[in-house]
């Protein structure tokens, strides 16, 4: 039983949702629930639409070219309920701040360490020099990273471990202040050492943001899980 909280306010409802791209049906009549602070893991078959699903909750998927979806995704944010499958386009960079992401191989911006906190700090949250660095420092402390890096601040991102590029990585989507975590199997490229400090820090982020990770391992979903779920053919089922 990997259900260990089954209580908690609902801030996600996706109702029958079917996604499909081009004339391949991906997903039919999902239907899920998301509740607040707690750590969703999604597992499945390779293939079965995990990643796709989780693009659906902050409509990534509209990157890409005969993607249809159709049912509905409501989640509530700060600012109140949002109803993401009808949001136009021009309101969907602030869904994606406000449901990041993560992906399963680190994606760090080309240039410095801080580089990739400050750009989207000025660029996208409108932070000047000095508020942005004190963002930074906070968020870097928050993933664990300072002490390691902050004699190194502009090097060149890509000297970090693996593992370090991928606390970056989250550091980067919590810098601008999320409310849910989209996940994706942000261990897969690590091994068991930085595994395990990616999760404790996962751990150590539930209750403030609310989660929604992919992974493959049963064993990482039952140590991680709130609620877990398996998504296959059938659509999703608790598990
Ligand atoms: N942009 C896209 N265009 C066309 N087909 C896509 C696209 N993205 C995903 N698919 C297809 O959708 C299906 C589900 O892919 P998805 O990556 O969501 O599965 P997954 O469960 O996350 O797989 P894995 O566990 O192997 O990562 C696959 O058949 C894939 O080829």
């Amino acid at each position: 039983m990997l259900d260990k909280v089954c209580d908690g306010e609902i801030i996600g409802q996706i109702q029958d949702v079917s996604i499909r791209f081009a004339d391949k049906t991906i997903l039919k009549n999902v239907n899920m629930q998301l509740r607040k602070g707690q750590l969703h893991m999604l597992t499945g078959p390779s293939g079965c639409g995990k990643t796709t699903l989780l693009r659906a909750l902050n409509r990534l998927n509209d990157c890409f070219e005969k993607h249809v979806m159709t049912g509905n995704i409501c989640l509530q944010l700060s600012e109140g309920e949002v109803d993401v499958s009808q949001l136009v386009h021009h309101h969907l960079p602030l869904l994606r701040r406000k449901v990041g992401m993560v992906f399963q191989t680190p994606n760090l911006l080309p240039g410095s360490i801080i580089d990739n906190l400050l750009l989207p700090l000025k660029v996208v949250a409108g932070l000047n020099s000095v508020q942005a660095l004190a963002r930074s420092e906070e968020v870097l402390v928050q993933v664990r990273l300072w002490d390691e890096i902050k004699d190194r601040l502009n090097s060149d991102a890509s000297s970090l471990s693996g593992g370090q590029q991928q606390r970056l990585c989250l550091a980067r989507t919590l810098v601008l202040d999320p409310e849910i975590l989209l996940l994706d199997e942000p261990t897969a490229s690590l091994d068991p050492e930085n595994t395990e400090v990616i999760e404790q820090l996962l751990v150590s982020l539930k209750q403030r943001y609310t989660m929604v990770m992919v992974s493959h391992s049963p064993l990482q979903t039952k140590r991680l899980a709130d609620q877990a779920f398996i998504l296959d053919r059938q659509g999703v089922s608790s598990c």
